[in-house]
């Protein structure tokens, strides 16, 4: 792509999640680490958590393979720039991008990510009554984020300490590696805009997402978030099921055991989510997603963008 062409974006979240949406259908742009971190800087760029470039699967090497089953591949990146296999509340907001585009009907449709392809649902609009846009605004969109992996053995659990605190984490990996600290209140966790330590460093070769949870009431928790890539996020749709599942588990719930779904609520920062475990070990997330607004890219700026990324 020209960087002397104007480049539409839009400005979608999921709980606050923020994201800047790229669409790129065929995958002219090549998106620099420098790019994507200065399209996210919320003073010289648009701001944003990370970035949702939309490409169809067939366009991207990592997404060719998956092109049968989903048209569309969401090539996430952190704020920072880094590459990340999976974001639960990005996925929702892409799949909101996709209806808004027309590019997809309301129901069910598949989507490619570096974790695999995620299917979701799209619930018809239903009238405004929510003004952050919980699920009244839009309707809520649900996505199938497949099974949690909990290892065994030395690897299950880890170390989080934050500013002379520390907790013991459960592993989890929703397509993306988090560790899930139980805490007595939130505002233990201080500062989350640095990374907590994580020990052994071993365990996540390549970096984490930390939550920090405390109890709201029967199969209701709570969390806050240290986003790998992002730092302090309002919101992560992933580290919410990865929370959800680590919860059960210390509650004595497996829904394979019990044979039905088992439902929590989670709270975060910039709103609620939903997240059921299923019978076979899938599990559910429902919640908002919102597109804010669409522009342009001033040619001159993207170009400065590119050139610091290339340089
Ligand atoms: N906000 C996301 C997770 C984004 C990726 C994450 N920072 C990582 O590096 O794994 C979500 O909603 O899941």
């Amino acid at each position: 792509m020209s960087t002397a062409e104007r480049l539409p974006f839009l400005k979608g979240h999921g709980t606050e999640n923020d994201f800047v949406i790229v669409p790129d259908p065929d995958n002219r742009l090549e998106l620099s680490a420098a790019a994507v971190a200065r399209l996210c800087d919320r003073r010289a760029g648009i701001g944003g958590d990370g970035v949702l470039h939309v490409v169809r699967s067939a366009a991207h090497p990592e997404a060719r393979s998956m092109a049968a089953d989903a048209e569309w591949f969401m090539d996430y990146r952190n704020g920072d720039g880094s590459i990340a296999e999976m974001c639960g509340n990005g996925v929702r907001v892409f799949a909101r991008y996709l209806r808004h585009a027309g590019l997809v009907d309301a129901g069910d449709l598949a989507i490619a990510t570096r974790a695999g392809v995620r299917r979701a649902h799209i619930a018809k609009a239903a009238p405004a009554s929510d003004p952050r846009g919980q699920g009244g605004a839009e309707g809520g969109i649900t996505v199938a984020m497949g099974r949690a992996l909990l290892p065994d053995g030395p690897d299950a659990e880890v170390t989080v300490s934050v500013g002379g605190l520390s907790w013991p984490a459960r592993n989890v990996n929703m397509g993306n590696p988090h560790a899930v600290a139980f805490v007595g209140d939130l505002a233990d966790a201080g500062n989350l805009f640095t990374a907590p330590e994580v020990r052994p460093a071993s365990v996540f070769p390549d970096g984490v997402n930390v939550e920090f949870v405390v109890e709201r009431g029967p199969r209701h928790v709570a969390m806050r978030v240290h986003e790998r890539g992002a730092g302090e996020t309002r919101s992560c749709g992933t580290g919410a099921c990865a929370v959800m599942v680590a919860a059960a588990r210390r509650d004595g719930l497996d829904p394979a055991v019990l044979g039905h779904p088992v439902t929590y609520t989670v709270d975060v920062p910039g709103g609620r989510l939903t997240i059921a475990e299923l019978p076979d070990g899938s599990v559910e997330m429902t919640g908002p997603a919102v597109i804010v607004g669409e522009g342009t890219l001033e040619p001159g700026w993207l170009r400065g963008a590119l050139e610091d990324g290339a340089a």
